[in-house]
């Protein structure tokens, strides 16, 4: 009998379902044993999957709760806002760890997710128990937790980038603007018109303008690590390429800062955390060196003639912004190692 950590994943024919396959598969320590699907149950995953043929053979299973317990240790759920508000309580109930990589546990207020999510909110109880899985900055927090909620992409990119000057003191905390970009899979496999070929292809374009759902995610984040109320100004944009974020923050700082010693705080501040990489000076990231890994690339640059800090970060959004970090997280739980099943390098050109 397999002695590896039995593992299911909810959403498993989505995008970030199936590369949370292709991180498992080779994890030493996980076993998958339940590819879960709410519409296929009982088809191949390779049918809608044929890059997973003779890969993995599994059929997919529908959503059982008494079924998942019995085959699974820890669940992961990457499916559409609104579905683990039902299953998460349901999966922990029985006793299992969950990981959701969804939006619905990141907000403590009820309130805020309801306003900017548009769905019910979840029950403040498990709310309430959810570890907000932001690997490199709540890691202690991860560490030996039940259900963690996974950060959003943007978020992921914005934050790894932000939080060391908020944390140290050094950010004018009402100055930071966010110009992110991202590429379509962020947007799911489901078919849409903006992820639609001819839309995007040939096109750049900026959605949800102060209306996206990530703003109070890095709010909260941020006005925790201040112990102050921070509000940014948040713009999202869709760039024709697959996989990929690139986060620009512009910050004014607060006080006298070389940028030769930002540099090196941010360099401190992430010393010995093998997944972010803080670019040396006069060097920024491209979103083609972190692709199809784990990692995060952070560049800095000080215009000294305005005392103005730009911060350029970069991820894939499938991996670190969704199933890479959320092994990450699992890797914290269990108190493996941080990098098991993630130590890879970036794939290129
Ligand atoms: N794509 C990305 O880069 C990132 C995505 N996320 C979040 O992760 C989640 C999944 O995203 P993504 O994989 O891109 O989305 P996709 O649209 O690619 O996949 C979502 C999957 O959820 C399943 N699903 C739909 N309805 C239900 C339901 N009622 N119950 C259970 N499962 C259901 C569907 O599969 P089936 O019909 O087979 O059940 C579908 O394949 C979302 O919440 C998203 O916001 C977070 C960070 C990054
Ligand atoms: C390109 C694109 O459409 N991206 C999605 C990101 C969604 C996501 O990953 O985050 P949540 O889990 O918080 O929904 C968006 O902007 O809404």
């Amino acid at each position: 009998m397999s002695t590896k950590f039995r593992a299911a994943i909810i959403g498993s024919t989505g995008y970030g379902g199936v590369e949370l396959i292709r991180l498992l598969l080779s994890h030493p320590n996980v076993e998958i044993t339940s590819v879960i699907s709410s519409s296929s149950a009982g088809t191949p995953i390779a049918d809608g999957y044929p890059h997973l043929n003779q890969i993995m053979l599994d059929k997919l299973d529908g959503i059982d709760i008494d079924e998942i317990k019995q085959k699974s240790d820890v669940v992961f759920i990457a499916a559409p806002h609104g579905v683990a508000i039902e299953l998460a309580p349901k999966l922990l109930d029985a006793g299992l760890k969950v990981i959701d990589i969804s939006g619905d546990f990141r907000l403590k207020s009820g309130e805020v997710y309801e306003q900017w999510y548009k769905h019910k909110a979840a029950d403040p109880t498990y709310v309430e128990k959810a570890v907000y899985g932001l690997s490199e900055v709540f890691a202690d927090e991860v560490k030996g937790t039940e259900f963690v909620s996974n950060p959003g992409c943007f978020p992921t990119a914005t934050l790894l980038g932000l939080v060391p000057l908020v944390s140290k003191g050094w950010a004018d905390l009402s100055s930071i603007i966010i110009d992110s970009k991202s590429g379509v899979s962020g947007a799911g496999r489901g078919l849409s018109l903006t992820s639609h070929y001819s839309e995007i292809n040939e096109n750049f374009l900026a959605y949800k303008v102060n209306k996206h759902q990530h703003t109070p995610e890095i709010e909260q984040v941020l006005s925790r690590v201040a112990g102050e109320e921070v509000v940014v100004t948040f713009t999202t944009h869709l760039v024709p390429m697959t996989r990929g974020i690139l986060s620009t923050m512009y910050v004014n700082l607060k006080g006298k800062h070389t940028e030769d010693e930002i540099i090196e705080m941010f360099q401190q501040y992430y010393e010995g955390r093998r997944f972010v990489r803080i670019r040396s000076k006069g060097k920024w990231p491209a979103t083609k060196e972190v692709w199809g890994s784990n990692y995060c690339d952070i560049g800095i640059s000080l215009d000294e003639r305005t005392g103005r800090l730009t911060v350029i970060s970069v991820i894939d959004n499938v991996v670190k912004g969704a199933a890479g970090q959320a092994v990450q997280n699992l890797n914290l739980m269990m108190g493996w190692d941080e990098g098991a099943g993630l130590a890879f390098t970036p794939v290129y050109p």
